[in-house]
């Protein structure tokens, strides 16, 4: 006969599972709880210390760690000395193992849990077995996954011998396993308080199947953190639309980058990972939405717009008219929902936008053959840190203007440039290889707009040069912010005074790569 053990924390399934494999002969084994609830549903089972004729102690610490379980596991079969071992020693075979670890990753995630409190739901005897009957899968099944449990049933009762199934069960688990491992190694590193430890493990559980990648020669597949993060995309709902693209998930995500920056109402629409509209308001969120769209009425076209509150039915009708890929929020009003998903094509996603102070603190870049992890950049920029370098000291609109277009300059691929009012972007120059290059495509985007006032200009790095703020001040820009730090700085103030135009540094760049 063969036998089975069974030793599971989430229990869904686990009785049919094993009344199952008692219809194909196997006996079973199980720990108290698991035990417990077989018996409670009628299924023949025999308890752990009977096998290991060693009681269950240390309030569970130690109940399946025993040579019993370990070496009926490992025992190549198709070595006479293994099972001459087995048989001198009275050891019996075990076949399958059915196991799922205490829930760590839950624990953890949960308010107010005590390190003590983690600590207990760390499993050490799951694992272990995990671990032996993979390395074994020649002759063991290994069944971590209750989704998995009718292929396995189905797989024992052909009678055939599925090593495949059960090498592919095994890599499962050690993925399994490694994650487990991943998810306590962060969690303890974190208390620690190593930012950067020697070994870097990461877990990311499958989250979606994408139909290609950047483009539609590439393969790509979306995989989510497995450290619990709720204020992610991975965490998105999506109400309405068809799936997101490999693009949409990332535009997505610089969007909700800028939002949450933002206390107040705010829109942001973004193509290409870059703004191209960015409005605020005090109290009402059509405002903000207003001047986002207004900022640039013709790059928001295809555009992916995040708004920090709930989207009304007015803001629902002005995105109608145009065509949008995605809008995220915290929520729809029923009217806003009702008139957006008459749209087949744009897809509406909710988030918990309270939990953007959760989000991951590091950001993982990849580069071949590596992974470059930094902080994000999530340093808001406060008036209280402005230097005042010029003749002219801006007005307190123009500050107002000056922090607002810092915030925004720090979302936008460098050399990054932003033209904006006190609450509105109304020109941004991304990524061009020389910083006047992108000033000049932010003014003339800026030139597009109605007359504005006051009208700064942000800088996410220094001006090598005074060519930058020459530029701007001929084109009737009043205030300039920008970090400083360039050998030149004194030509580029000298450059602001002549102009009689205010110039502040903030002694912090911003770069976006
Ligand atoms: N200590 C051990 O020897 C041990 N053996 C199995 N477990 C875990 O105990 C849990 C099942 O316990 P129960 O059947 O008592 O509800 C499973 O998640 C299993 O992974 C153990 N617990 C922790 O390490």
């Amino acid at each position: 006969m063969k036998r089975a053990l069974i030793s599971v924390s989430d229990k869904t399934g686990v009785v049919e599972f094993a009344k199952g494999l008692i219809a194909n002969d196997f006996e079973i084994i199980s720990t108290g709880g698991t035990y417990k609830k077989l018996q409670e549903n009628g299924v023949k089972v025999t308890e752990i210390d009977e096998v290991t004729k060693f009681p269950e102690i240390l309030d569970g610490r130690v109940k399946t760690l025993h040579p019993m379980v370990h070496a009926g596991l490992l025992a190549k079969r198709d070595n006479p000395e293994h099972m001459e071992t087995l048989k001198k020693l009275n050891i019996q075979t075990i076949d399958l193992v059915c196991v799922n670890l205490y829930p760590f990753k839950e624990t953890i995630s949960k308010d107010d849990v005590t390190p003590a409190q983690a600590i207990e739901q760390i499993d050490i005897g799951g694992p272990s077995m995990i671990r032996s009957a993979s390395k074994n899968f020649k002759s063991v099944y290994v069944v971590i996954d209750a989704n998995d449990y009718v292929t396995v049933l189905e797989s024992i009762k052909s009678a055939e011998d599925d090593v495949i199934l059960r090498r592919r069960l095994a890599a499962k688990a050690f993925r399994h396993t490694a994650e487990y491992d991943s998810i306590i190694a962060h969690y303890l590193t974190d208390l620690n308080g190593d930012e950067f430890p020697d070994v870097e493990v990461l877990g990311y559980d499958y989250h979606q199947e994408l139909r290609y990648g950047e483009n539609s020669h590439q393969k790509a597949a979306f995989y989510q953190s497995a450290m619990p993060t709720e204020y992610s995309i991975a965490s998105a709902k999506q109400l309405h639309g068809k799936e997101l693209s490999f693009n949409n998930i990332k535009d997505a995500d610089a969007a909700l980058r800028i939002v949450s920056d933002f206390s107040q109402p705010c829109v942001a629409a973004l193509k290409h990972m870059n703004p191209c509209g960015v409005g605020v308001d005090e109290t009402d969120i059509y405002q903000a939405w207003r001047k986002a769209y207004t900022a640039d009425t013709m790059s928001i076209f295809g555009g992916i717009v995040a708004v920090n509150r709930e989207v009304t039915k007015e803001i629902a009708e002005e995105m109608h008219k145009i065509f949008l890929e995605i809008v995220i929020a915290p929520s729809f009003s029923a009217e806003a929902l009702e008139i957006l998903e008459a749209k087949k094509n744009i897809r509406l996603l909710t988030l918990d936008f309270s939990k953007a102070k959760d989000a991951d603190k590091h950001e993982y870049v990849s580069v071949m053959g590596g992974l470059l992890v930094q902080e994000r950049d999530t340093t808001v920029d406060q008036l209280s840190e402005f230097k005042v370098v010029t003749d002219k000291t801006p007005t307190a609109e123009e500050m107002k203007a000056l922090l607002f277009g810092q915030q925004i300059v720090k979302h936008v691929k460098s050399n990054a440039i932003v033209i904006t009012t006190t609450d509105k972007t109304l020109g941004i120059g991304a990524g061009q290889m020389n910083r006047i290059g992108s000033v000049k495509i932010a003014i003339e985007q800026e030139e597009l707009a109605d007359e504005h006032a006051p009208l700064i200009m942000a800088s996410d790095a220094f001006f090598p040069m005074d060519d930058c703020v020459q530029y701007a001040a001929e084109h009737k820009i009043t205030a300039i912010v920008q970090p400083g730090g360039s050998i030149k700085d004194q030509d580029s103030i000298d450059m602001a005074n002549k102009y009689g135009i205010a110039m502040v540094f903030t002694g912090r760049r911003h770069f976006k790569h």
